[in-house]
């Protein structure tokens, strides 16, 4: 067996043929159930409390509103709340002989979760660690979800067990959204978050936070009574978007009682309008997959005999939003027709004056340049050198950014300078 087949699940259930290894019937499953979903997008939070099954939940309705096919995945499996919030408590999905059905809320948004599995809502789970990661897999590969614009999972909080396996049942493409509140130990907790969805390699949407000032029902204005914007500021030092504040509004508790999300009621509020501003994110996210299909293929791009140069500004290890104050390139050398990595090495670029850069990176033998953010005339002096250049990657460890461009799932965002 090859050193590279050691750690996949093929070689460790015996079915590794060593010359390259089949994928079980219930890995093909997985994929091809992924297959049909566009979207996947993984509601997180550091701390329980934090709002994370209401966003969840408003999040799914409101796509499913616009048109979207939605599928709602519940993998709280301590405190399932989903039926409770989307009135289907005591719904019993059909369980066939190689499928589960979702229960359908309407036309277009169908939901999972285990809290249609458990006998009473009285039920607690005590399972440990292997079979909260079997149920979370076979949730995703045996329940009909179909052909989806989005699946949104509703993710117990911490960097535990279930978003672990969420996440590597999802795959490199998963989106993660983090909720927060305003307060201190609740940032500390996103932090820990936001670290925890890098390391794994996925792509952020970004932050939340939710129950930021009071949306007052007699006179309809928000107030800030507490401290806010820890989230925006979180974002700001994590390098990722800050996707809105959610006011604390007692019409989100009593619609979650009563099992009416807000957005299916309520349209015009404060607290809905911050709904809506932050489900436009979500939205968003299909115009950047959109955009990808412009990126160049890495056999399009120049190379040397196969060998193709991906350079990366970064700062602290992490791809660097602003192209021109990163501190070192990180020189990615790939085998464009094996579409894998061949090595890693940092180059530090001469001082950032105009036009100094694409020279250097010429001189470098780069033939594609992956940035956050980068100005229309450094674009045009990389391309007068023919070197490609791809704006709008997420801030991640370099080589978890070529993997995903290589693999084809590297989603793009704004050009975070387009001056
Ligand atoms: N913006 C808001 N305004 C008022 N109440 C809110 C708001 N967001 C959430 N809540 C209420 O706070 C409580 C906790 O919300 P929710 O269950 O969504 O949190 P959670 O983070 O998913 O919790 P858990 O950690 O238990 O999974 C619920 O009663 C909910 O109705």
């Amino acid at each position: 067996m090859s050193d590279s087949c050691g750690s996949c699940s093929s070689a460790q259930g015996g079915g590794c043929s060593g010359g390259g290894c089949a994928e079980s019937p219930e890995e093909l499953k997985l994929k091809k159930t992924l297959g049909r979903i566009k979207h996947k997008i993984v509601v997180m939070s550091g701390k329980g409390g934090v709002g994370k099954s209401t966003v969840a939940t408003n999040i799914a309705v409101a796509l499913s509103q616009a048109g979207k096919r939605v599928g709602l995945l519940d993998v709280d499996v301590h405190g399932p709340s989903v039926p409770r919030l989307l009135s289907l408590e005591g719904q019993q999905p059909h369980i066939g002989s190689e499928v589960i059905e979702p229960i359908s809320w309407s036309r277009n948004l169908w939901v999972m979760s285990l809290g249609f599995m458990l006998p009473s809502k009285e039920d607690a789970v005590i399972w440990r660690g292997p079979v909260k990661m079997g149920l979370i897999k076979q949730f995703v590969q045996d329940v009909a979800w179909g052909d989806l614009d989005y699946l949104i999972v509703d993710c117990p909080p911490g960097t535990g067990d279930e978003p672990l396996s969420t996440l590597q049942t999802l795959g490199q493409d998963a989106h993660a959204v983090v909720v927060t509140t305003p307060q201190g130990v609740a940032v500390d907790d996103v932090r820990r978050s936001v670290s925890f969805v890098r390391q794994l390699g996925n792509p952020l949407v970004g932050i939340v936070e939710n129950m930021s000032g009071f949306a007052c029902p007699d006179c309809g204005a928000v107030h800030n009574i507490f401290n806010s914007g820890g989230g925006e500021e979180l974002a700001k030092e994590m390098g990722t978007k800050f996707l809105g504040r959610i006011p604390i509004d007692p019409e989100v508790a009593r619609s979650g009682d009563e099992g009416f999300p807000l957005v299916k009621v309520d349209h015009d509020s404060a607290t809905a309008q911050a709904m809506n501003a932050v489900i436009k994110h979500m939205l968003d996210l299909a115009d950047a997959l959109q955009e990808n299909k412009e990126m160049p293929k890495v056999d399009e791009v120049n190379s040397e005999n196969g060998r193709v140069r991906i350079a990366i500004p970064v700062v602290q290890g992490q791809l660097c939003m602003h192209f021109g104050h990163c501190e070192q390139f990180a020189m990615v050398d790939v085998d464009s027709e094996l579409k894998s990595i061949i090595s890693t090495h940092f180059e530090t670029p001469p001082p950032h004056e105009p036009g100094v850069i694409p020279a250097w990176c010429a001189d470098q033998k780069v033939n594609l340049v992956i940035a956050g953010g980068m100005g229309a005339k450094a674009q045009s002096m990389f391309t007068d050198r023919g070197v490609r250049v791809i704006t709008g990657a997420p801030s991640l460890e370099p080589e978890a950014v070529v993997k995903q461009y290589l693999d084809g799932s590297l989603v793009t965002g704004a050009n975070t300078c387009d001056h």
